[in-house]
């Protein structure tokens, strides 16, 4: 007998659902849809160690994303373009060897997948093979279509991602909005519509005005996952590190913070050193004899 799930409202939701629910396998993607047919929503949190991960699955979160943004979160990178395949396929693997439950995502890092659709196989198998991720990621719509549709035949799950791609930091010049204006909403629609006919089982949208990503998420079959795209997704990501409090300095306005890591850990750690240099650690109770 496993002990349910105590969340308030445990009691209304289905022993299925992906947050709240009693099932203790791995979910997977065959999970994900039937929650947009429930008309379900879920979280999902990035995660970059086994330690984390091992946090966020005691907490029921049922989908992981090891995202590219350990560049700058964990590996002191100032984007997300320098991450490497070694890089995601060590990080991929801790995350899924620190759960037991979530489904986990590993992004496809810049450079591993623009030279085509068998360059993407290549990269995505391995993320599978060596690190045991459920599914990929991969930024681009229409341009990423191909990539998608050879990753799919070949059995990979794929998450894509559409609207702001911040692989494309150079390109743009920054973290712009996508979508605004009449002719970015159209190419959106069209980047979401090439991403579901090749077969992706969800799409991230990021940073695209409200109105237009509950445009999207009412016509995909396939669940939008929004980060700075307003309530109406399916289902809503963010940075462990942001949401949490942990990362330094100005955030993304889109960016609920629900504890403050950072200070915490600051205290904690100065706590330490005042008890070193004043002699009140190591205590009786901490010594050997
Ligand atoms: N820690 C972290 N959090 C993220 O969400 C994140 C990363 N890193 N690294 C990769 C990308 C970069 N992202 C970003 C970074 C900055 C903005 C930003 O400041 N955007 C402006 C909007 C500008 C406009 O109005 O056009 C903002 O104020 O939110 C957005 C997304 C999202 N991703
Ligand atoms: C923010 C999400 C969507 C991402 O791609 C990442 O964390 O790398
Ligand atoms: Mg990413």
């Amino acid at each position: 007998m496993t002990h349910a799930l105590k969340t308030p409202d445990s009691s209304q939701k289905s022993n299925k659902a992906l947050y709240g629910g009693t099932s203790s396998r791995r979910i997977t993607v065959r999970d994900i849809a039937a929650a947009k047919e429930r008309g379900e929503k879920w979280p999902m949190l990035t995660a970059y160690d086994a330690m984390t991960a091992s946090v966020f699955d005691e907490a029921g979160i049922p989908v992981m994303l090891v995202g590219d943004s350990m560049g700058n979160c964990h590996l002191g990178y100032e984007s997300t373009v320098p991450v490497t395949m070694d890089e995601m396929t060590l990080l991929s693997a801790a995350v899924v060897r620190g759960t037991k439950r979530a489904l986990i995502v590993g992004d496809l890092p810049f450079g591993s997948f623009q030279e085509g659709p068998v360059q993407a196989l290549r990269s995505a198998t391995r993320l599978v093979k060596e690190a045991g991720v459920g599914a990929v990621k991969l930024e681009g719509g229409e341009r990423s279509a191909h990539q998608i549709e050879l990753l799919v035949q070949a059995g990979i799950p794929v998450m894509a991602h559409i609207g702001l791609t911040p692989q494309s930091v150079n390109a743009y010049g920054g973290y712009p909005v996508q979508g605004r204006g009449e002719e970015a909403a159209q190419q959106l629609l069209r980047d979401a519509k090439a991403v579901q006919d090749a077969g992706a089982f969800a799409v991230v949208l990021e940073l695209v005005p409200a109105e237009l990503a509950a445009e999207v998420t009412r016509i995909l079959h396939i669940p939008t996952v929004g980060i700075g795209a307003g309530v109406e997704c399916d289902a809503q990501v963010l940075v462990w590190t942001d949401m949490a409090g942990m990362t330094p300095g100005r955030l993304p306005r889109f960016v609920k913070q629900y504890a403050k890591l950072r200070e915490a850990l600051g205290d904690a750690a100065k706590a330490f050193a005042e008890d070193v240099v004043g002699g009140a650690y190591p205590a009786e109770e901490h010594s050997f004899h």
